[in-house]
């Protein structure tokens, strides 16, 4: 595997490659098996796997975690090379960002509602950077997690309105044992937060079974059903709970037959989690 921090220099050695599948898996490092899973899937279905780790500093908001945001590039550097990577691309944020940005890349409607309210502008920075980088990259094939499910929405309206020409794979989420998503940011919680944060994917598991059972018939008790539950932890603070039409991520009022997505993000202290699940929804 090859560690490339210049855009120049990516571009040079990704050059004998563009005649097969180059595979991109964008990170903000401190990986773990989320992380890991998407570069397998890659090396599966590609020729050249590409990874990124950059912690983009416009996607993050000024009272955010960008300083302490959690970093270890020798040790991501290993298990990178183990799970298939090819091209580690590692730019610096003056590499990335030369000047001030004048110009960003802003996807409308699909970044309204969820993390989109809550972190305003954080879409827009994230479509920024996927842009640049797929431009920097010019990847076929581009893994993205279901964590971030408003993400995929994002990336794949982005990339069907500006032509860009790759597939993006959206892939499962990876969970600890106990069903906790795994997160870069789970490093921030402390040992009785981590042993209350499992609530999360209880009340979501819980919600998908009721769902498949045909429970309830809005998605306002289905909310309801996931706050009352995830609020029996007394350090749970809940930033918010929706049930929405997925991709669209717009509001549905009858639950019959329609794809949801029920989406938390909570915090715990001082760390933000966020968590989902999807439902079919056929009749
Ligand atoms: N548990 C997971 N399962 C599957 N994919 C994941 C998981 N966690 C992260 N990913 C995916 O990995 C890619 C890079 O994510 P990122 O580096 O932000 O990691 P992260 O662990 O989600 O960090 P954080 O939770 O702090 O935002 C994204 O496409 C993200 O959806
Ligand atoms: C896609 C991404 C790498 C863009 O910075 C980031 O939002 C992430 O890690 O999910
Ligand atoms: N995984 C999404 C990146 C972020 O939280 O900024």
């Amino acid at each position: 595997m090859k560690i490339i921090e210049t855009i120049e220099a990516l571009r040079q050695e990704l050059k004998p490659y563009r005649n097969q599948t180059i595979g991109f898996v964008p990170t903000m490092g401190y990986l773990h098996e989320g992380h890991l899973s998407l570069v397998r899937r890659a090396s599966q279905e590609c020729d050249i796997v590409v990874m990124s780790i950059f912690v983009n500093p416009l996607q993050f908001g000024p009272n955010e975690d960008l300083d302490r945001y959690p970093r270890d590039l020798p040790r991501d550097a290993a298990l990178a090379e183990q799970a298939g990577v090819d091209f580690l691309f590692h730019p610096s944020v003056e590499e990335m960002y030369p000047n001030p940005t004048l110009t960003q890349i802003v996807v409308s409607k699909v970044t309204e509602p969820l993390c989109g309210a809550s972190r305003p502008g954080h879409f827009t920075g994230v479509a920024t950077v996927v842009g640049k980088l797929f431009h920097i990259v010019m990847p076929d094939r581009a893994y993205f997690g279901l964590k971030d499910a408003q993400q995929v929405a994002v990336i794949q309206q982005m990339v069907e309105d500006l032509n860009f020409p790759v597939t993006i794979v959206p892939c499962d989420i990876v969970r600890e044992p106990d069903g906790l998503a795994m997160s870069s940011r789970n490093v921030y919680l402390s040992p009785e937060e981590r042993k209350q944060a499992v609530i999360l994917s209880q009340a979501l598991f819980a919600a998908k079974k009721g769902l498949e059972e045909g429970e309830w018939s809005t998605a306002d008790e289905v909310n309801r059903f996931v706050r009352e539950m995830i609020l029996t932890q007394p350090l749970a603070e809940i930033d918010y709970v929706e049930t929405l039409a997925y991709p669209s991520l717009q509001p549905v009022d009858e639950l019959k037959g329609q794809k949801v997505i029920v989406a938390v993000a909570v915090r715990f202290g001082k760390t933000r989690l966020i968590d989902n699940i999807l439902h079919a929804g056929e009749e």
